[in-house]
């Protein structure tokens, strides 16, 4: 297994409040891993460094031995959790920008994807509810042949019964190498689907680890684990 992210001692400060604290993670491809914690903690911004969407910050951070910045990005998918395609395009337009931005972009994939979502390629974003948006924005992101993906807050719009159905196609077709790093605060919904967690606090990695073990070692699932955690 190749090491995807490897990060030592990360600070980042919005002025005087310290976002992130000396922070160190280390994380393999072939993954799935959650990115876990309470509101504020960092993983917002932890994922917007690793995007290469925050410049300015301290410490060693690598993807695929790369600082964040172009080559990185080429190799990086990430999904931002405020919606980040424009109103008044539609799906097909959405695809368009995908094709002609990302060299490794699918498009075959995505239009699969949309269709198995029931979505109208000819649908304006400004017409889809939270939910149809987040399942075409996964659509899209998921549709780069990437090596990273950083998703951050993916399902939170979509109703329960839906959750599952976007889960799977986050992991359909997923090159065996590459690294998912999801952030979300509905653990119970991503755990069937996890290989690791990182539990953050208070901008560092509190704990972290393969699900197997973690489940094995506490005696309990890792929800039950987090509400333990975070009491
Ligand atoms: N642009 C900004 N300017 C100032 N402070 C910020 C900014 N963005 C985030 N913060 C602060 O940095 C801290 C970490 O925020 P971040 O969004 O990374 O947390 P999070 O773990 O993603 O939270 P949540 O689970 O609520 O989405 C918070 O205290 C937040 O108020």
């Amino acid at each position: 297994m190749t090491t995807a992210i490897t990060i030592r001692g990360l600070n980042k400060d919005y002025g005087r409040f310290r976002a992130l604290d000396g922070l160190d993670l280390d994380l393999d491809g072939g993954r799935i891993v959650g990115l876990l914690g309470e509101n504020g903690c960092g993983k917002t911004t932890l994922l917007k460094v690793l995007a290469g969407a925050l410049t300015r910050y301290d410490g060693d951070v690598r993807i695929h031995g790369h600082r964040p910045g172009p080559e990185s990005k080429a190799m990086v998918s990430f999904l931002p959790d405020a919606s980040f395609l424009p109103d008044t395009s539609t799906l097909d337009g959405c695809i368009r920008r995908y094709r002609d931005f990302f060299a490794d972009f699918d498009e075959d994939h995505a239009r699969e994807l949309i269709g198995f979502f029931s979505l109208d390629t000819g649908a304006r974003l400004s017409t889809l509810s939270k939910g149809m948006r987040e399942k075409a924005q996964i659509a899209l992101a998921m549709s780069r042949r990437a090596k990273v993906y950083l998703l951050d807050e993916p399902i939170s719009g979509v109703d329960p019964a839906a959750r599952d159905v976007l889960l799977q196609a986050i992991v359909r077709d997923l090159d065996p190498e590459a690294l998912v790093v999801i952030s979300t605060h509905l653990i119970h919904d991503l755990e069937p689907i996890l290989d690791g967690v990182a539990f953050m606090r208070y901008g560092r990695v509190l704990l972290s680890g393969e699900v197997d073990d973690l489940r094995a070692e506490h005696g309990k699932s890792i929800d039950a684990l987090f509400r333990e955690v975070y009491r």
